[in-house]
């Protein structure tokens, strides 16, 4: 059983995790496109949404319902701001988690004015009793107020103003059908590529205040993770840098000292994610490797493993889960500067690989 490993577990909030806390939130206000012509990348949702907007302008009516999906850090809240912004109304702000029974949901409803939106974050995870009252006020425009309790309880209706429901979420496919179906416009964000996330970064240095030099935007944007979350954070953490070590310029000196100081790699890998790697190829010849051995070995909880540094190395072709277990693909070896074995992909599995299993053992 290989020995665990020697450095202290990785702990703490990662420079190249997507989603954000409150302080990271307050940070990224500034940097937040106001209008959907700022908004840079996500041609096909920006062009659909445009004309969404600019009919319901045209009729003086409230637009569909729309629902936003896809990963943390790619602008659904920023979306949905630019929505209300567009449409020259106020955005009301909530989430799901935040709403625990339908009663908080039917306060924020018969609040609402007119042409209003309504932002429901990881709308998801709204409880149940919730959605059921949401799908009535967003078909009908209505809410059901009971009033008393037990046999004697009544339902009175309420009529609600037209509004627009603006949802967000990261897993459109937890979405009961009869909510998705209340959604007149469904946006699915994608990560974006390096040339439009170095124009994110350009914009925020703008913003910021910071002379960059392309070279430098280019850098940060190729390790960005496809996320213009990650961007403008790397970019900030370099500006820092070329305050205190530099000259004030974010050239490409300065994004590769500083990112070299924060560790994360060429490709946005950072160090829990090289350990993986490591681990991967030069403990196992590139395995397949179980999920419990692979995180002992790196000093972390399998969880961790699975849910903090696989997505991105699995979307990136680095890494390959397979029936019997974690197999690196030929682009880890290389990424780490090593020699794939021969002839170990080809049959899509290293022939000669090991299994370790779940418990650390060989099987
Ligand atoms: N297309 C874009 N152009 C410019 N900046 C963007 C774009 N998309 C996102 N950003 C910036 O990235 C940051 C994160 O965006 P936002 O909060 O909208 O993401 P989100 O998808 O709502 O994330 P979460 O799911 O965690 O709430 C913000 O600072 C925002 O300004």
């Amino acid at each position: 059983m290989p020995e665990p490993a020697d450095h202290e577990p990785y702990a703490g909030e990662r420079l190249v995790t997507a989603s954000a806390d409150d302080v990271e939130r307050a940070a990224e206000a500034a940097l937040r496109p106001k209008k959907l012509e700022e908004f840079v990348g996500q041609r096909t949702v920006r062009d659909q949404l445009s004309l969404v907007l600019q009919a319901a302008l045209a009729r003086e009516a409230s637009p569909d319902h729309v629902l936003l999906s896809g990963p943390p850090g790619l602008g659904k809240t920023t979306l949905a701001m630019i929505i209300a912004a567009e449409l020259g109304t106020s955005l009301r702000v909530t989430s799901g988690p935040a709403i625990q029974h339908a009663g908080d949901l039917a306060a924020v409803l018969s609040s609402l004015e007119e042409g209003e939106v309504l932002f429901i974050d990881e709308i998801h995870r709204l409880a149940r009793p919730a959605e059921e009252l949401l799908y009535v006020a967003m078909e009908d425009f209505r809410v059901d107020v009971v009033v008393g309790k037990g046999a004697g309880a009544s339902a009175i209706p309420l009529a609600l103003p037209p509004f627009t429901v603006v949802g967000a979420t990261t897993r459109s496919g937890l979405l009961p059908a009869p909510l998705r179906d209340r959604f007149g416009f469904t946006g699915h964000l994608d990560f974006y590529d390096p040339e439009e996330l170095e124009r994110v970064i350009v914009r925020s240095a703008g913003l910021l205040g910071v002379q960059i030099h392309h070279a430098a935007a280019h850098e940060i944007a190729g390790r960005s993770r496809g996320t213009p979350r990650i961007a403008n954070r790397l970019l900030r953490r370099v500006r820092d840098w070329a305050q205190v070590r530099g000259d004030g310029v974010l050239d490409l000196r300065a994004a590769r000292a500083a990112l070299e100081v924060y560790e994360v790699d060429p490709i946005g890998l950072d160090r829990l994610d090289r350990a993986v790697l490591d681990a991967l190829c030069r403990r196992f010849g590139g395995g397949p490797v179980g999920l419990s051995t692979l995180a002992m070995t790196v000093g972390e909880e399998p969880d961790t493993v699975e849910t903090v540094a696989e997505p991105y190395l699995v979307r990136e072709g680095l890494v390959a889960r397979t029936p019997r277990g974690r197999v690196a693909t030929p682009a880890a070896w290389e990424h780490l500067g090593l020699e794939p074995p021969q002839g170990a992909w080809a049959a899509g599995l290293p022939s000669s690989g090991t299994l370790f299993d779940a418990a650390g053992g060989t099987g």
